[in-house]
């Protein structure tokens, strides 16, 4: 396995946020990690970049435990793409996508034409290559997850792993990032809301609610009418997407009067 996570607990006091939680990804695949709000994606994921030390459980990164690893060679392995990143005022987009790079350089190490060559692609695959120079605090918000995207391309992870990375994304750019990020054949750990987006594109899901894990498989295992009922109290048809075969969602409103028997 390259990720490996074994009952893992976060409590803050007598509070679980996370809860007895599992989970086991084959090199190369994508995970989706979806649920409510407040169910614990962000904690799940805080948790495997070891930015939180679990309260209980194990995590290892093909077979070796994270806490095993140095700070270096953690970030060697593991790129990590957040919603909300320090600012960076003083840097063109190309700077920021380079300091990608910073892990595998030693400290006086120049930039070299293949570190441009490989900055330069990584602009080009998010489709930035017009903002190379601009301001990265000027580009939109959906530019700047963009570019945060190549920078993690840039570092050439084995495990990346990603809080919310079509947020700020017009449609194109969601299906875009995502279909990406599987064409990478890197192992890719995403927390993601958008149901239908994470049955397209994730080989597996995991379903958290109230820091549990209520479900975890295929996308069509995982994302049965009965459970979008039950987790996001949402009433809903699942069907099969006419293209790709997995579960496409289509969501009734009024659902309240309609589970109360009144018409909608
Ligand atoms: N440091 C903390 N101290 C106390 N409570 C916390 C802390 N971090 C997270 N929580 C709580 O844990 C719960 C899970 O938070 P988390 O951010 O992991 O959820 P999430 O599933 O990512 O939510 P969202 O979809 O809204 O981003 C929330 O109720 C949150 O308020």
């Amino acid at each position: 396995m390259a990720l490996s996570a074994q009952h893992l607990s976060w409590r803050v006091g007598e509070r679980a946020i996370l809860a007895d939680v599992s989970v086991e990804l084959p090199q190369g695949q994508m995970l989706g990690i979806i649920g409510p709000n407040g169910a614990g994606k962000s904690t799940l994921l805080r948790c495997l970049y070891r930015y939180l030390t679990p309260s209980q459980g194990d995590i290892t990164l093909f077979g070796r435990a994270v806490s095993d690893f140095s700070a270096r060679s953690f970030a060697q392995q593991v790129a990590v793409v957040l919603q909300d990143t320090p600012h960076h005022f003083d840097m063109t987009t190309a700077q920021l996508v380079a300091l990608g790079l910073t892990p595998h350089k030693g400290a006086f190490s120049l930039t070299s034409d293949q570190d441009k060559h490989e900055v330069r692609r990584a602009l080009a695959t998010v489709g930035l290559t017009a903002l190379a120079d601009q301001g990265y605090e000027q580009l939109s918000g959906g530019e700047k997850q963009r570019a945060l995207i190549a920078r993690a391309i840039v570092q050439k992870p084995k495990l990346l792993i990603l809080d919310e990375p079509t947020n700020h994304l017009d449609i194109r750019y969601q299906i875009q990032i995502l279909e990406l990020l599987r064409s990478l054949e890197m192992t890719v750990v995403i927390s993601i809301h958008d149901l239908n987006l994470a049955s397209a594109l994730c080989d597996q899901l995991l379903l958290l609610d109230q820091g549990h894990a209520v479900a975890q498989g295929r996308p069509n295992e995982v994302l049965t009418e009965q459970r979008i009922a039950e987790v996001f109290e949402v009433c809903c048809q699942v069907s099969p997407h006419p293209q790709h075969g997995n579960p496409q969602i289509n969501y009734f409103y009024g659902y309240h009067n309609v589970t109360q028997g009144e018409t909608p």
